[in-house]
Parts: structure tokens; sequence; C-alpha cells
């Protein structure tokens, strides 16, 4: 019962396979050679995160595996509807890291609104007598509360983002081509909930009102999503965060806009090109970058392991 852990696996789910009886195997094969692997292995389940490529080759050539399981929430990487077709079993962990990417989504915000990004790469490098010249050119910091938070995808994610933005005091507007309104529960410290219903708006009405935009939408196979007209859309001094897949942004527009100043900021963690953005984009004063790690905390990566161990014990019936 081997699994094959080919982008990593949290202990949780090492622990909770190794505990049933499978051998977890988190060599990291490369591309070329996976295919090989998987069958002089036997491999029976594959998981891997976003940066295994989980094509038609591999579906093909591997009569092993029964199980390709994702641990995160988008399969854009995986070939999921051939897959299905031929009688495997494709899993991912849709609720696990939610909150983490959420999360993230603030400190980009957060680094933008106040200028971290910029001041955390020109520090170190300029000397004591630009201490007051950098503190002048950060002095128009933005305050978030009070202000609308625009999310584009009401799922999971979006969700968890409503509720911190609540919790901020921010007004929050959404919009979602399949939620016609979503009713968040928010939870407290003392266990009590309150529920907030959020309207939905049709697209361009959300960019239009928005201070900050945020996006949570599934990797876009008919272009961009937020390319220049819907830029021009935007309100002046917009910011924008993309923690969702590269490619729903037109990152060339997003920069002219940045340079026109029609964008105040930008926060990307996903990139058209990935693993190696532009350089446009990795110099850019106004963009606050990560390096697609939206789910990586410690906490959703265990729930994450714990989830795909339970899917693939499960699915095989090891109890
Ligand atoms: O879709 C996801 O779950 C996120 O983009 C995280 O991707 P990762 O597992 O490669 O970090």
């Amino acid at each position: 019962m081997k699994v094959l852990a080919n982008d990593g696996l949290d202990q949780s789910g090492i622990d909770a396979l190794t505990e049933k009886g499978f051998e977890v195997i988190t060599t990291k094969v490369p591309q070329e050679f996976l295919v090989d692997y998987i069958n002089e292995h036997k491999v029976r389940t594959l998981l891997v995160r976003s940066a295994t490529q989980v094509r038609k080759d591999i579906i093909d050539n591997c009569p092993s595996i029964e199980i390709i399981g994702r641990g995160g929430v988008g399969m854009d990487n995986i070939d999921v509807d051939y897959a299905r077709e031929k009688g495997i079993h494709v899993i991912n962990t849709p609720a696990a890291s939610s909150e983490s990417v959420a999360e993230l989504v603030f400190a980009h915000l957060f680094s933008g609104a106040r200028f971290l990004q910029d001041s955390n790469r020109k520090m170190p490098v300029v000397g004591d007598s630009e201490f007051a010249a950098l503190k002048k050119s950060y002095a128009k910091g933005i305050e978030l509360r009070g202000k609308t938070i625009g999310i584009i995808g009401m799922g999971r994610i979006g969700q968890e983002v409503a509720r911190i933005a609540l919790g901020l005091g921010m007004r929050v507007v959404a919009a979602d081509n399949n939620v016609g309104r979503a009713s968040i529960k928010v939870k407290f410290y003392n266990n009590q909930f309150i529920n907030v219903d959020i309207e939905t708006e049709p697209l361009q009405e959300v960019l239009k009102h928005s201070d900050f935009i945020t996006l949570h939408v599934p990797a876009q196979k008919d272009g961009y999503m937020i390319g220049k007209n819907e830029l021009n859309m935007m309100k002046d001094g917009v910011a924008i965060v993309n923690c969702s897949r590269g490619g729903v942004i037109d990152e060339a527009a997003l920069i002219e806009a940045l340079d026109s100043g029609k964008v105040k900021f930008a926060g990307l963690d996903v990139f058209i090109n990935e693993p190696t953005p532009s350089k446009e984009i990795l110099n850019h004063s106004k963009i606050s970058l990560t390096p697609h790690t939206g789910a990586s905390t410690l906490e959703a990566q265990d729930r994450i392991g714990l989830s795909l161990a339970d899917q693939i014990s499960s699915i095989l019936q090891i109890h």
C-alpha cells in the first residue's frame, strides 16, 4: 500500500497513514521520472500539492494508481475528469486551508497599507541618514477599518476573508456567480456566534465600489478575470490581493495601473509564471510578495495531512 507524496506531506498525514499500514514515500521524484518511479514501486496513491502535474501521461501509463490526492484546494494541476473517467479516485482537502489563506490576504493588505514590503526592502540598504526620508515617504499609510472590501468568490476562503473583515470593522461586498447571498457565521473567542448576511452584487458593482479587492476564484480557462477594463472600473487608489491563481489577473495591466497610481498597491501570492514571476513583478515597490504560501501554515498542513489520510483509508476501506 504505497503512497507517494511527491510534494511532501505533513507528519500528521504520514503518522496517520503509517499507523494504518501504508508505506509513505516522501522522496521528490522529478516530473520526467514519475511514470517510471510509480510503476517500479507500484504506487497506489499519488499525493501532490500544486507543483507536480498529474496529466494524461501519468494517468494512462501508471495502472497501479487508484487514488490521486491533492493536499489543498485547487486541482488545476490534475486532469481530474480524465482520471475519474478511468476509475481513479481524485480527492482534495477543500476545507483545510481556508483560515490560512484568508489570514495571508490580510497580511498583504496590512503590508501594502503601511508600506511594509517597501520598507523591508529598503531599510537594510539605506544608511541612517535616509531613515527620516523613508519615514516621510511612508507617511500616508491607510487604515482598513471602515473601508469596503470586495470579495470576488464566496467559497470557503472568501467567507473566511469576510469573517476577518467584519471583525476589523470593514464593510463587506461580494461577487459570486453561484452564490446569491452568503450567510456567514462569525465565531467569537467566547464561543458565541452571530450570523451576518452578505448580499452578493454583480462583479462590476463590486469592482466599482471597493477600496480593497481580493480574489478567490479557480484558475481561469478563458483569459483574465481582471484585465485592463476591469482595472479601469475600479476606484482610484484601490488595492488588490490575489491569493487564488496566477492568470486570474493580467500582470502587465496591473503593473501599468500601479505605475499610474490607479492601483495603490497589490499583494500577490500567485503568478502567471510560477516559479519564476517576471522581474517587473518581483521588483515592484508597490507589490507585497509571497511565493504561493497561502496554505503554508503548520495548522493548515496538519489538517490537510489528516484529511488526506482519512479519505484514503475510507476509500481503500482500511480501518
Ligand atoms: O490550491 C491550494 O490549495 C493552494 O494554492 C495551495 O497550494 P500548495 O499546496 O501548492 O501550497
